[in-house]
């Protein structure tokens, strides 16, 4: 039997999603066996940044794909949402399996929702994405910045100054916490998630013939062209961590892709929102990228751009 090495970032989020993916291969029978290899990368070294200050997306990945190319490791799972929208020469996304929740949570102490909390409470989030949403419907609320795995974050809502966090239901899940430490699941009509949120991205070489074609069979079409949606929205207005941006899309009854997208201020205050529905979700991604631009959020992203200068 094949010996299938399987690259792996150490945090217990990766490692949790990495058995998953070996626990389905070996669950419909795919004749290999499996090594997991650790790989630190960039992201899980620096720790007290932004990461939109330090280089953002690609940041988890980068090192794991290197391991890759030169043959030391075979696939590697990855969290959709930290995944480059352009994969280094000879690499694929091999598979994409069915989305978990992909919305944003809300978890506050004496268990407040949104609206709910008081006047001034300090939420934790490092992600300018929820932290503008969040603004535009309270602008009173304190964002601070949160660093730090899943288990930490959810130890310093306690132990430090937060009145809440907000993390992805996806995480939290896998993670095998209950709902019952939700607060508040955030709607996507209030927080729209992240790009790729909730899903998972399974990578290995693109000549790799006989592991593409095992990961075929964990495939969810309607993730894969969701996905696809999303990330040809992003490419489309430059794809930068820098700038607060989302967008979600679900695959409706008549077999349409919806998505849901928006271009925010840091503040919060200025949120652009755009709703295209289509067959071709690629068509769909980059018409709600080029509609938002056409609106004003091309001029927005070069003002946040220029500041950062
Ligand atoms: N930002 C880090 C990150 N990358 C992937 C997830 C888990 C959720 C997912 O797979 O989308 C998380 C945690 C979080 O945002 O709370």
């Amino acid at each position: 039997m094949r010996k299938i090495i399987v690259g792996s970032r150490r945090s217990k989020l990766a490692m949790t999603q990495t058995n998953w993916v070996i626990d389905q291969l070996k669950k419909i029978g795919a004749p290999f066996t499996f090594d997991l290899k650790e790989i630190v990368t960039k992201g899980d070294e620096i720790l007290n940044v932004t990461l939109s200050k330090v280089g953002g997306k690609g940041l988890f990945v980068k090192e794991i794909e290197q391991a890759m190319l030169n043959k030391e490791i075979d696939i590697a799972v990855h969290s959709m949402k930290d995944m480059p929208a352009v994969l280094p020469d000879g690499l694929v996304i091999g598979t994409i399996p069915e989305r978990e929740d992909p919305r944003d949570v809300l978890i506050s102490k004496e268990n407040r929702s949104l609206r709910d909390l008081p006047a001034g409470a300090i939420v934790g989030t490092s992600s300018l994405r929820r932290k503008a949403q969040i603004l535009n419907i309270r602008p009173d609320l304190e964002i601070k910045w949160i660093r730090g795995n899943i288990d930490t974050r959810l130890k310093k809502l306690e132990t430090e100054e937060y009145d809440a966090i907000i993390l992805a239901a996806a995480g939290l899940s896998r993670m095998g916490w209950q709902a019952e430490v939700v607060s508040e699941y955030l709607e996507p009509s209030d927080c729209i998630p992240a790009v790729g949120q909730g899903a998972l991205a399974i990578e290995c070489r693109k000549d790799d013939e006989e592991i593409l074609q095992w990961l075929a069979k964990l495939n969810c079409p309607k993730t894969n062209r969701a996905v696809q949606a999303e990330r040809a929205f992003l490419n489309k207005i430059g794809g930068s961590c820098q700038v607060p941006v989302g967008g979600y899309a679900v695959i409706n009854a008549e077999d349409d892709v919806v998505l849901n997208a928006f271009v925010a201020s840091g503040n919060g205050k200025t949120i652009f929102k755009e709703t295209v529905v289509g067959k071709d979700a690629v068509a769909v991604g980059e018409k709600a990228g080029e509609r938002l631009m056409e609106r004003g959020a091309g001029k927005l992203i070069n003002e946040i751009l220029k500041q950062l200068e």
